[in-house]
């Protein structure tokens, strides 16, 4: 494979950056290895730059914006490389809205989604200046009406729709059927539309809709986007104007090599033209994973390797706490080791790490050269929901995050310290009465 680079775009990429000589972005990784401690989370700058360009690309002629989902990938870094782009943020807190101040997305490419904002996370975004927020439920229009009174200002205001659709993924990771907790009914929503005067304080011309991550086929999309297309033409007839219509996120990568067959994003946005024809205004995407997932590796180092009696274990020095995919939703990802000399005989392993737990555990029943203790492996394609879903579970500190670009690596977050890790803990010495 080549190496990444921000070279021309391929419409159809959906490869890992990783190239076959054990480098990614230029970057031997066993060298690396050796100067970070692992386990590490490595992201390809120029294979996520190569993603911004193909998206963008595969979205011309409609006048669209991208805000990257930041849940995926909050490292500010990734964040500044997004901003450097041109590219904006979708934030579903206070927190996500500050990592995006800090690293550079002006106020005004900024969207915020969630069921739970509160008033200081409302007043807080209201008072930067956000480009949007996309509402989920009654209270939180009014709530957002009274804030944005308070601070005499109008807020730019998207519904976010339920449309109902099976986006044929993981149930914790679907969105939008009827029986999940995000946006509401086209019925609810529009007696939003015709009580717009009771909100004077907010500009509702905006409509959103996200029913899922990891999702590989065109049709939940097609069909999530033609509920809202028709609603759209519905409220312009009965004299609402849409602005906006943000499509969210949710386009899938390939985890698994020859079997995963990810939706090329080309037809991904001709669903959106289709869907959408016609309509004037500016559309947003919101994606997440797509931009980082396969940007990114877990570099791990095999501690030891465990006969047992049934199984054969390699024990890994990266667990459960760095990247939780597998655990949390039985997510699979490539393994395989590093070394371009790997050539030891095929023998099957299940790969865990050191938690205390049985979950704690990468892949069942994986074939791999036979490793030893110290051979450096990689677990492919968790730039997107790994280094941020990460936890200190078995007080184990976060790992580091390096962000390689041509060559060059940089430290974009060091190894947690012992001491930063307890850092606000405190034997209960001073007892108060609330
Ligand atoms: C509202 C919203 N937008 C965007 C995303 C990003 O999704 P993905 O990473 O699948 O593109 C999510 C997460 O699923 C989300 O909840
Ligand atoms: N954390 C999930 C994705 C959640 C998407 C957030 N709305 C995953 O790793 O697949």
């Amino acid at each position: 494979m080549q190496a990444a680079t921000a070279g021309p775009a391929d419409p159809d990429a959906s490869t890992h950056a990783l190239d076959d000589d054990a480098t990614l972005d230029g970057v031997d990784l066993e060298q690396l290895a050796h100067r970070i401690a692992t386990p590490l989370h490595a992201y390809s700058a120029s294979a996520i730059r190569q993603r911004i360009d193909t998206l963008r690309q595969a979205l011309a002629g409609l006048d669209a914006g991208i805000c990257f989902a930041v849940k995926a990938n909050p490292n500010l870094a990734i964040l500044q490389l997004m901003a450097e782009a041109g590219v904006g943020a979708d934030i579903v807190s206070a927190g996500e809205l500050q990592r995006s101040l800090h690293a550079g997305v002006p106020p005004g490419r900024i969207v915020f989604s969630g069921v739970g904002k509160s008033a200081d996370e409302i007043t807080g975004a209201l008072s930067v200046g956000i480009a949007r927020f996309n509402v989920e439920s009654l209270d939180e229009l009014h709530l957002l009406q009274r804030l944005a009174q308070a601070q005499q200002v109008v807020a730019a205001a998207a519904v976010r729709i339920n449309p109902d659709v099976d986006a044929h993924t993981h149930a914790k990771i679907s969105t939008g059927k009827s029986e999940n907790k995000f946006g509401v009914s086209i019925d609810e929503a529009r007696c939003w539309f015709a009580a717009r005067s009771m909100f004077p304080n907010v500009r509702l011309d905006g409509l959103h809709v996200h029913i899922g991550s990891q999702i590989l086929d065109a049709e939940p999309f097609r069909l999530a986007l033609q509920r809202v297309a028709v609603f759209w033409r519905e409220l312009e007839q009965a004299g609402h104007p849409i602005a906006s219509i943000d499509v969210g996120g949710g386009l899938g990568v390939c985890y698994r090599a020859g079997v995963d067959q990810p939706l090329a994003v080309t037809d991904y946005a001709a669903a959106i033209h289709e869907a959408l024809s016609g309509f004037k205004g500016r559309i947003l995407l919101e994606p997440g994973r797509w931009l980082v997932a396969e940007a990114g590796v877990l570099l791990t180092r095999v501690i030891r390797v465990k006969p047992g009696v049934e199984r054969c274990f390699l024990v890994l020095d990266a667990a459960m706490n760095d990247l939780q995919r597998p655990s949390l939703y039985d997510a699979w990802h490539d393994i395989v080791p590093v070394r371009a000399d790997a050539s030891g005989s095929p023998t099957t392993y299940d790969i865990v790490g050191p938690v205390c737990e049985t979950g704690d555990t990468f892949a069942r029943g994986r074939v791999l050269p036979e490793c030893v203790a110290g051979d450096l492996l990689l677990i492919k394609a968790t730039g997107a929901y790994g280094a941020s879903m990460a936890s200190t579970y078995n007080s184990r500190p976060l790992a580091a995050e390096v962000l390689l670009d041509r060559g060059r690596y940089a430290v974009v977050r060091r190894r947690q310290h012992f001491d930063e890790m307890i850092a606000g803990e405190q034997p209960a010495r001073h007892w108060q009465t609330p």
